[in-house]
């Protein structure tokens, strides 16, 4: 039988079927607005000639469904397309045993990891866990610091996280899946896989006073804090001060969210070229890395633009931020440049575009490094000079304070890969 050739638009997956005698293949047409998710046009079954292993994994399987993301399509696209397909992978009993969880705030995710989530995977109450996760890089940071939060028992076992990217950089998901190109499949490819890899994570450790802002920074929060009474922080992306961080915590509001991925270039441009004429702020501090386990080194600059430490390639489908970068290859690296003007900025960023090659310009302070940390020692009165990113979260550090970040050595979230 021949089949009929593809659109362009349109693109196969195939699955396998949990008992091994059958596969799914799906149909999807991708939109013609790429930050838009595929539409399914059929999913059938097909029997394999001969069976192959069934799949052996012993999870409960959890959907978690961040409504606030991107553009609030989770619910939209898990019906549309994730649940024909689970269904014709799992049959409507199998359905039946899914339990969906729907986001009703900011905080349904931390809630639920701290009160269902840890709990199962610590071994107090239920079985492993796999979690369907539809939202951007805030849902998996969510997870990550509520699976972090506590002691883990001698039991814990590292819950599986299958992205599926509906937010609005997806920073993980497109470094997991650098190699698809435009060919994005929205975590589908993945959904049937029982292979995953550990997600490395690092730890932000900050000075007493420092706040963490929500809610369009209408509201300081405490953070949770460590033994030493510190702040502490978990991310799986990105950690930064400077430039970016201004541009994330910037753009973080319902009016710049109504323009999705552009809101971080339209930040970026009023940061970079303040409505006085005057050139972008030069950010002050000690900036210190970490080589070995304990071999800090101190920049020689304290005034900077850009100063950047990350476990990811992209930051943005298309924004190579880290070109060295391997998909879970637990590597942190740091991008660092000085004070410049707004063009000269807009230009080492535009290189970011074309496949990382802003690391090859001398501007640029490109390297591995294993923590990073950053004394503000008084120089900077202005808390907005101040903010530090981590994940997309903002935090404010006192005036006198300090963030430190280090990788983390904790396995406790595992990411499904197919
Ligand atoms: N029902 C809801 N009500 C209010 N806020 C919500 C709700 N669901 C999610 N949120 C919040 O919306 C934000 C969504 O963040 P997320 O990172 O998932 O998406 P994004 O910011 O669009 O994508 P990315 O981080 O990949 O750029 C989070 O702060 C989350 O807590």
């Amino acid at each position: 039988m021949t089949e009929e050739p593809q659109k362009a638009k349109e693109f196969t997956i195939t699955l396998p079927g949990p008992d091994g005698t059958f596969e799914v293949i799906a149909l999807l047409e991708h939109n013609e607005d790429a930050a838009q998710h595929p539409r399914l046009i059929k999913v059938s079954k097909r029997p394999l000639p001969s069976p192959r292993p069934a799949s052996t994994t012993e999870r409960e399987t959890r959907v978690v469904l961040s409504l606030g993301s991107g553009h609030q399509q989770a619910a939209h696209f898990f019906e549309d397309v994730v649940s024909p397909i689970l269904t014709t992978l799992y049959g409507e009993e199998g359905m039946l045993t899914l339990k969906i969880h729907t986001t009703q705030s900011a905080t349904t995710i931390l809630e639920l990891t701290n009160e269902v989530l840890f709990p199962a995977a610590n071994g107090t109450t239920g079985k492993p866990l796999r979690i369907l996760l539809l939202s951007g890089d805030g849902g998996v940071v969510d997870l990550v610091n509520g699976l972090s939060s506590k002691a883990m028992s001698s039991q814990y076992v590292a819950p599986q996280v299958a992205l599926l990217p509906l937010g609005t950089a997806n920073a993980l998901y497109h470094s997991i899946n650098a190699n698809a190109g435009a060919n994005n499949k929205w975590g589908l490819h993945a959904l049937a896989s029982s292979t995953s890899k550990p997600l490395p994570i690092f730890t932000a450790s900050f000075s007493p006073g420092a706040r963490l802002l929500v809610d369009e920074a209408r509201v300081e929060e405490a953070l949770p804090t460590d033994e030493k009474g510190n702040g502490k922080l978990h991310g799986a992306v990105v950690c930064s001060w400077g430039m970016h961080a201004s541009l994330v915590a910037d753009s973080d509001t319902t009016e710049y969210r109504k323009f999705g991925i552009d809101r971080f270039k339209m930040a970026a441009k009023e940061a970079l070229y303040p409505s006085d004429g005057s050139p972008p702020h030069p950010y002050k501090g000690r900036v210190s890395v970490l080589k070995g386990s304990d071999d800090w080194t101190a920049l020689p600059e304290e005034e900077h633009m850009y100063v950047l430490a990350t476990l990811v390639s992209n930051l943005e489908q298309p924004f190579c931020i880290s070109p060295a970068s391997k998909p879970l290859d637990g590597s942190l690296h740091l991008v660092h440049f000085g004070p410049t003007s707004g063009d000269e900025a807009m230009r080492i960023m535009g290189l970011a575009y074309q496949g990382g090659k802003h690391v090859e310009d001398p501007a640029v302070r490109y390297e591995a490094i294993n923590g990073l940390r950053i004394d503000f020692k008084g120089m900077e009165d202005d808390g907005r000079w101040r903010r530090i990113c981590v994940d997309g979260k903002i935090v404010r550090v006192d005036k006198d304070g300090w963030v430190e970040i280090r990788k983390e050595e904790r396995r406790v979230l595992d990411v499904v890969v197919a």
